[in-house]
């Protein structure tokens, strides 16, 4: 691919990611978003989860395989090294959109703050999440992590940028601040319906298993140096003794 197409590609892979993100954000809160977490036409509640749950472990699926250094070795073979990670959060992106918009509301309450105080700390809590996760992709390599740096080294011919290891910011109270953020914005919910319960749930389990395997990719990659970094900082609980 000629280089100034890999770097429109990236560029739009960028807005695409970003528009997906924050539809996400809207959607868990259900806040701004023409169709959110509890909306849709109400089915039978056997195939709305059979649904959900199918929509969850393709999301999962995707996510877990495709970020394996293996599978990157393997799909390089057909596209640019310096394209791929743009094209991975490219394909997660849409996986995310697809879940968003087949997903079937179960809109019994299990909980509900009204609009009192409570709620409005919950709220703010479930923004402190998505503050977290926003924030800690830049303390990591923000533009790393959505392709954009990696187009850009491509179009100005310099060679591509080794991801550092980088301890700084939320990363020094827990290994793992992406995904606590998206965990609290998951359960900080002022109304919580069967729906976002289960939605919670699974992604919950998803994000334990990835970070199993996430870790086995860090600690292939940095050997001693992670596992010193382990021992020191907790995974996912900042009060966790360490
Ligand atoms: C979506 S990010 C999630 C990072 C981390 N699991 C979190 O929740 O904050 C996944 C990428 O971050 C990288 N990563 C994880 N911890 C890192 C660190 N301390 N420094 C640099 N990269 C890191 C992983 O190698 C992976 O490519």
């Amino acid at each position: 691919m000629g280089r100034v197409l890999v770097l429109g590609y990236g560029v739009v892979t960028y807005i695409v990611v970003l528009a997906v993100f924050t539809y996400f954000a809207g959607f868990v809160a259900d806040v701004l978003v023409p169709k959110a977490i509890d909306d849709g036409t109400v089915g039978p509640w056997p195939r709305a989860l059979t649904i959900d749950l199918a929509l969850i472990a393709g999301f999962a699926l995707q996510h877990s395989v495709m970020a394996r250094p293996w599978f990157k070795r393997l799909w390089t073979v057909f596209v640019p090294e310096s394209a791929e990670r743009s094209t991975y959060v490219l394909l997660a992106s849409l996986q995310l959109a697809l879940t968003m918009w087949a997903w079937r509301p179960l809109p019994t309450p299990i909980w509900q703050l009204g609009d009192g105080l409570v709620a409005g700390i919950v709220q703010c809590l479930a923004a402190s999440g998505w503050g977290l996760v926003l924030v800690s992709t830049f303390a990591v390599d923000h533009f790393h992590l959505f392709g954009l740096r990696q187009v850009v080294d491509h179009w100005l011919g310099r060679p591509p940028h080794e991801p550092e290891f980088r301890v700084r910011g939320p990363y020094r109270l827990v290994r793992h601040p992406i995904m606590l953020g998206f965990l609290i914005a998951f359960w900080a919910a002022p109304t919580m319906s069967v729906g976002h319960l289960v939605f919670a749930l699974a992604m919950t389990l998803y994000v334990l298993v990835a970070l199993e395997l996430e870790e086995r990719d860090l600690r292939a990659q940095h050997g001693a140096h992670y596992d010193g970094y382990k021992s020191q900082i907790p995974r996912l609980n900042p009060f966790a003794r360490r």
